[in-house]
């Protein structure tokens, strides 16, 4: 069962990497699309992490997470942003019943984020629909169990978790949600109303930037643009209707089906429109899994050729949904690996380069422990750390093109405007020296210097068109 579904992958995958290599250039080409900006207008560039995936199956419905490790996650890497699970079950326990207590939980934490100076998506996740899916065990995370009906249709017990999907249980209960079968519309009325008590609750907390409206989400029977263009946008639709109810300004994040788009397929996404006062907040954010990388024994040899296929499918398909729903922003949600596969870090940059190179904010998957994430499960940095530690323009007063950085360089594309600053986090090791930063700054000037959060800001020429920063004089 194993090999059919992974042959199925592979097959898909070839199509999609066959489809590239044809017309294969580097991994990055040249458009970018616009950044999510801040309450002053600002263009933010957002690094950091989905946290946590600790908080799934959690009793409190919050991730494994204290202050030291904000802390040592800026001391090490700079982040700035931060896409922090939430879910419907804790939300909106019982129909129509909403948590102001986990909401506390929640806030409390967006607190912490906050006095650090992280801007925060709220990501309301699920995998395999919800918590009592399989009522024994936890297979899924997401839904509660009263907006849970399986109608008694068979789930069977998989190793690979992904292959819960294609049991009928499954596919019912995501029927049921989307309506499919007609007999429960109210499962989305609650799911909308459920947003709109998020949104209620931090639609004055400057520091929650996006609300991420449904991870990785499943059709059931309803597969590709008859579900993604579909009750998919249609829910969108509802749900950016609901939260501009008690939320003007916090942008709205999109993400297409995961079957077949994580791995570079096209999503058949339909546009939302955001009846906000004033210019759309709305942004795209699909995850990158390439299938080969999967399938394969890392980023190396044939799998290598066959993962820098599908990332440069899966930029082109980006980019044109980017442009087709309105030239909005692009947050990559989700990507990540086990970075001890042969080549892993050499993938991650890769991808960081695409993000830098085009202007996508990146989530990586995940910060929990473990030979996936950024330390190990006694708290130590692992090889990954090093990797995300990259210089880049946090925010900066105008537009934000391509970005190009290296340990000892970076360079941006602007279109000054406003206060004319650029907030840059340089890594430790940036510029040496103890009396740091001797940097060379052309298209403006140093106008200060955080040397506890490395943060140096550029006063910019308002005609440049690049600044560039280089590490000593
Ligand atoms: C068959 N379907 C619908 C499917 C298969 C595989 C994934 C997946 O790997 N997703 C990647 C990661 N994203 C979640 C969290 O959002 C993680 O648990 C997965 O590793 C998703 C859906």
């Amino acid at each position: 069962r194993r090999l059919r579904w992974w042959s199925i992958g592979l097959v898909l995958a070839l199509v999609v990497a066959g489809g590239a290599l044809a017309g294969a250039r580097s991994l990055s080409t040249t458009e970018d699309v616009p950044a999510l900006t801040d309450e002053e207008g600002r263009s933010l560039t957002l690094r950091g992490f989905s946290t946590a995936g600790s908080a799934k199956q959690a009793p409190d419905g919050l991730p494994d997470l204290r202050p030291a490790d904000i802390e040592a996650e800026y001391a090490d890497m700079g982040t700035n942003f931060v896409r922090f699970l939430i879910s419907w079950r804790a939300v909106e326990p019982e129909p129509g019943h909403y948590d102001q207590a986990y909401l506390d939980g929640v806030a409390e934490r967006v607190d912490w984020y906050a006095e650090r100076g992280y801007h925060v998506m709220l990501d309301m996740h699920q995998d395999l629909y919800g918590t009592e899916i399989v009522p024994s065990h936890a297979v899924g995370n997401g839904a509660p169990g009263w907006a849970t009906h399986s109608d008694g249709l068979p789930i069977g017990e998989h190793e690979m978790w992904e292959l819960y999907y294609l049991d009928p249980g499954v596919i019912r209960a995501f029927d049921n949600f989307w309506n499919t079968t007609g007999e429960h519309p109210e499962l989305r009325t609650h799911y909308v109303g459920a947003w709109e008590a998020v949104a209620e609750r931090f639609a004055d907390e400057p520091a929650v930037i996006a609300y991420d409206l449904m991870n990785e989400p499943y059709g059931g029977s309803l597969q590709g643009p008859a579900f993604e263009a579909g009750p998919l946008t249609s829910l969108y639709q509802s749900a950016a209707d609901a939260i501009r109810t008690v939320d003007d300004s916090t942008w709205l994040c999109l993400e297409p089906q995961a079957m077949g788009v994580n791995w570079a397929t096209p999503t058949g996404l339909g546009p939302v429109d955001d009846p906000r006062d004033g210019p759309a907040r709305i942004a795209y954010c699909p995850h990158l899994y390439p299938l080969p990388m999967d399938l394969g024994s890392g980023y190396t040899g044939t799998t290598k050729t066959l993962v820098d296929g599908t990332v440069q499918t899966w930029l082109t398909n980006t980019l044109r949904t980017s442009e087709r729903l309105g030239d909005v922003p692009v947050v990559l949600g989700e990507f990540g690996l086990d970075t001890t596969k042969p080549g892993a870090l050499e993938y991650v940059d890769a991808v960081y380069d695409v993000a830098d190179d085009h202007g996508f904010g990146v989530a990586y998957w995940s910060r929990d422990p473990g030979s996936w994430g950024p330390y190990d499960a006694e708290g130590e940095p692992r090889n990954l750390v090093a990797a995300l530690d990259r210089p880049y323009p946090r925010s900066v007063a105008g537009a934000v093109g391509a970005i190009d950085a290296d340990e000892h360089e970076l360079t941006f594309d602007v279109s000054p405007s406003g206060g004319l600053t650029a907030e840059v986090y340089l890594p430790d090791d940036f510029s040496p020296g103890p009396g740091r930063p001797e940097v060379t700054v052309d298209g403006g000037e140093v106008s200060g210097w955080d040397g506890t959060r490395r943060v140096l800001e550029v006063m910019m020429d308002p005609e440049a068109s690049e600044i560039s920063i280089r590490a000593g004089s």
